[in-house]
């Protein structure tokens, strides 16, 4: 029987197949890519993200009715002067269909990473570091497969870790610092033996989840957009949306051209933007001046990583190398109008990150950078928290261990994760 998909390394250029690979076993260091045997899409009736299952790295689905949903924007496109402009959201807002509960686009990547883990991993309980969205996501996702797993936030962030339905295989440490702080502990977490790394932007399922927003706004247009506008932290998003749009020019029916990526940071702290302007291969401390207080000030604090994948073969540079197209640094107060315009004209909340995009958009139209005639790809990340506070019960998920910054895992922490583990029935997942 012909595998599914394979594993490639754009470096070495060697295929694999997949055991929750996250590095080319040859060193390279590079994205893996899944290579799917089916070069056509053909949606699936399956749920949500599911309905995508040709292009995902998994085998079976999960249950679970939460997908992007695409439709074609009448009253921001008429306010913003666009002719063709879809929005692609991730969140909630029941009245077109869109279920993710947890309220952010980071359903996409957690859904197909614990199937991924549970069909190929080597046995293990899978590590999240977040700045609060992810986590989410992934205690969700753990609530409504029982899949345990290991959250590691900010402290300050604790507030956003809550579940539509019960999670009782959480654990969740904050960290009394920022989300650097929270990822260098995460990787304590990992030494021990049973917990496994969820790999970020080197997880094949991670980016090809978020790839079906690609996939459904193309569906839903008919056609591959001329421009992808989303906001970036990581820039996993804009790397998946160029992946997907490369399988969709390979299916043939959707046009033969790349669309652009016009991808946004959240001022002060906009790293990307500043390496992409320099021209650098690499984000260097230059990129970050005061990277703490930057952090501490801007609005939409989970774009704010330090570590993207930019420069590392097939990461977001790469993208753009291929793609085309620009970096936007979006004040706080420019993301906020912006927010509340989508509010007016589309009826519905957004994400401080979402709202960044919009902004991003509205500044392309202002200062004349894309063709408002063209087909844009609007990639809301995120909204309808108002909503789901008024329709859904919300469990908080509460903290296990609480460390300071910089903590190493030392006798008695690593006892107390290990009771944890204990309880997990690791087992059920060898
Ligand atoms: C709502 C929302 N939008 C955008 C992003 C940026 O995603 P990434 O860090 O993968 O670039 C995040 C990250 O957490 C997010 O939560």
């Amino acid at each position: 029987m012909r595998e599914k998909y394979l594993l490639r390394c754009p470096g070495c250029g060697r295929s694999f197949p997949d055991r929750y690979t996250l590095n080319c076993p040859s060193g390279c260091d590079t994205l893996l890519r899944t290579v799917y045997a089916e070069r056509r899409l053909t949606p699936r009736s399956l749920p949500g993200i599911f309905r995508y299952k040709d292009w995902l790295p998994i085998e079976g689905h999960l249950r679970v009715d939460a997908g992007p949903v695409s439709y074609e924007s009448e009253h921001l496109a008429r306010e913003l002067g666009l002719l063709h402009l879809t929005i692609t959201f991730s969140g909630y807002w029941p009245e077109r269909g869109a279920g993710m509960e947890t309220c952010s686009f980071k359903e996409l990547e957690a859904q197909p990473t614990a199937l991924r883990l549970r069909e190929k991993g080597a046995g293990g309980v899978i590590q999240v570091s977040s700045a609060g969205n992810t986590g989410r996501a992934f205690c969700q996702v753990s609530g409504l497969t029982g899949a345990p797993v290991v959250v590691v936030v900010p402290t300050a962030a604790a507030g956003r870790l809550w579940t539509t339905v019960p999670a009782e295989n959480v654990c969740l440490i904050t960290v009394d610092g920022d989300y650097s702080d929270s990822i260098a502990f995460g990787r304590e977490v990992c030494s021990l033996p049973g917990i496994v790394p969820e790999g970020g932007a080197k997880n094949v399922a991670r980016r090809d989840g978020m790839g079906t927003v690609m996939l459904d706004g193309t569906l839903s247009a008919g056609r591959l957009p001329d421009y992808y506008f989303q906001a970036v932290g990581s820039g996993t998003g804009g790397i998946a949306a160029w992946e997907a749009a490369e399988r969709l020019v390979a299916d043939g029916r959707f046009g033969p051209r790349l669309p652009e990526l016009h991808l946004s940071q959240n001022l002060p702290f906009v790293p990307m933007v500043r390496a992409w302007e320099a021209g650098r291969r690499t984000i260097v401390a230059e990129d970050m001046p005061d990277a703490e207080a930057a952090i501490a000030r801007v609005y939409a604090d989970v774009l704010t990583n330090c570590h993207p994948p930019w420069g590392i073969r097939g990461g977001v540079r790469d993208a753009f190398l291929a793609s085309g197209g620009r970096m936007y640094a979006v004040a706080n107060e420019d993301a906020r109008g912006a927010g509340r315009i989508f509010a007016e004209t589309e009826e519905i909340d957004l994400d401080p990150a979402a709202a960044v995009a919009v902004a991003s958009l509205a500044r392309a139209m202002e200062e004349g950078l894309i063709d408002p005639g063209k087909h844009i790809l609007l990639n809301v990340t995120g909204g309808g928290y108002q909503r789901v506070a008024e329709d859904l019960d919300r469990y908080p998920v509460d903290p296990f261990l609480r460390v300071a910054a910089g903590t190493t895992l030392d006798g008695d922490l690593r006892d107390d994760i290990e009771a944890w583990l204990a309880e997990q029935e690791v087992a059920a997942y060898a």
